[in-house]
């Protein structure tokens, strides 16, 4: 349906011919419109501007008074496909316990992929959708969602067509990602590679071939895989025609983010631990960097230095990380409040780093990410504000009042 949204009080993002992420001084400028209307037309962006120069058309009109329009939320980090939940590990780190005692114990990563491998597809499906509506509800309107806890092929490939079928069934944006290395089963202890290969060799050929992902990832961290592994996956996944996005530098940095660099990874995602050599590696690449403050805050460790990153001119992107372990939340206007809470980014920044740099780190950007012409109509639109600062500002309040995808309002 073809609506003309008026009375906008702020339209927040507008950009044209953005075609780089943004970086340094680009992320500072959040540019907008006082006063704006924006023209949706086949579920696109089909003009905008200032109130006196709104077209006078027979069409549906919509008086948006008081409130912001910004672009859907574009979550580049997640992993919402997963099986039940793990609260009882949640209650267990409350009472002192870590997230790598945890793991050593059989929970964590293999926890939820016991989990997943006796849930039924569809099953798994249903509760996957659920928290898909949940967070289009509350202002996602493209996100990357990741395998990684079958660790089987079987179970691999069900998580990879429940993706699917969550891309097919839904109007929201969805890229896949082949988690390939997310952590080692029990019965591969001792014998690490021969889980690479089986993943490399009989997994990845059955995800291209039936076209199941769009970017290949592994857990580079000590105790998971090393950076033989992370050089190893990059490489492969090249072959495929697979660019890679990197979980590295969680806990530890040891060189992933050079092996990320190297391979020219399209985004490497955590970097709580960072050293001075990694910023150095990313300023000199395209490779953007993916900050997860909902880890951070729920695992109680370290921010990522976003600070260092940015002001090094590297494009900084925020994403939820939603997953049941370290994650469990796929709110981010909450992700854009810690990171202005926490990590001291404006909420120009933020606002940056959660649309326009999230749709680079998936490839989108020529559909999402911004108010431009063309663009898919997927917008944000606030309860009545003052101004965008308050989304961030009022942190863990739901400011998100109405979601359009593709024109159309979303109705869960
Ligand atoms: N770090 C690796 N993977 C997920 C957590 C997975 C889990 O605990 O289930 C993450 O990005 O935080
Ligand atoms: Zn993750």
């Amino acid at each position: 349906m073809d609506v003309l949204l008026t009375d906008i009080k702020q339209l927040v993002q507008v950009r044209e011919g953005q075609e780089t992420p943004l970086r340094g001084e680009e992320m500072k400028q959040l540019p907008l419109l006082e006063n704006a209307f924006l023209l949706v037309s086949e579920g696109r962006i089909a003009a905008y501007g200032p109130m006196e120069q709104c077209p006078g058309l027979e069409i549906p009109r919509k008086s948006l008074a008081g409130r912001a329009v910004l672009p859907g939320w574009c979550d580049s980090h997640t992993h919402l496909v997963y099986a039940g939940n793990r609260s009882g590990e949640f209650v267990d780190r409350i009472k002192g316990l870590s997230y790598a005692e945890i793991a050593e114990k059989g929970g964590g990563i293999l926890q939820s992929a016991k989990l997943l491998e006796k849930t039924e597809e569809d099953e798994l499906y249903r509760q996957s959708a659920q928290r898909l509506e949940e967070i289009m509800t509350l202002g996602t309107t493209a996100v990357e969602i990741k395998s990684g806890y079958g660790l089987t092929p079987e179970a691999e490939l069900k998580m990879l067509r429940v993706i699917r079928r969550l891309k097919e069934n839904y109007p929201v944006e969805v890229r896949a990602t082949f988690l390939a290395a997310h952590a080692l089963p029990l019965e591969f202890k001792e014998n690490k590679s021969a889980f690479v290969d089986l993943m490399l060799e009989e997994v990845l050929p059955e995800v291209v071939k039936e076209g199941l992902a769009d970017y290949i990832d592994l857990f580079c961290e000590k105790g998971y895989f090393d950076l033989d592994d992370t050089e190893r996956v990059i490489q492969v996944g090249q072959e495929y025609g697979l660019a890679a996005k990197i979980h590295v530098n969680q806990f530890h940095a040891f060189g992933g983010v050079q092996k990320a660099v190297e391979g020219r990874a399209l985004t490497v995602d955590h970097l709580e631990e960072l050293r001075e050599e990694d910023v150095k590696s990313l300023q000199a690449s395209d490779t953007l960097a993916v900050a997860l403050p909902g880890c951070s805050h729920f695992l109680s460790i370290p921010y990522t230095p976003v600070k260092r990153l940015m002001e090094a001119g590297v494009p900084l992107v925020l994403a939820t990380d939603y997953n049941p372990g370290s994650a469990p939340s796929g709110n981010m206007s909450f992700v854009v409040s810690l990171a202005c809470v926490k990590m001291q980014m404006t909420p120009e920044e933020a606002i940056n780093a959660a649309t326009l740099n999230g749709a680079f780190a998936m490839g989108l950007e020529k559909e999402v990410g911004s108010i431009s012409l063309g663009k898919k109509a997927n917008l944000l639109v606030t309860r009545p504000l003052e101004s965008y600062a308050e989304i961030p500002y009022r942190f863990a309040h739901n400011l998100v009042e109405e979601v359009y995808i593709q024109g159309e309002i979303w109705n869960p």
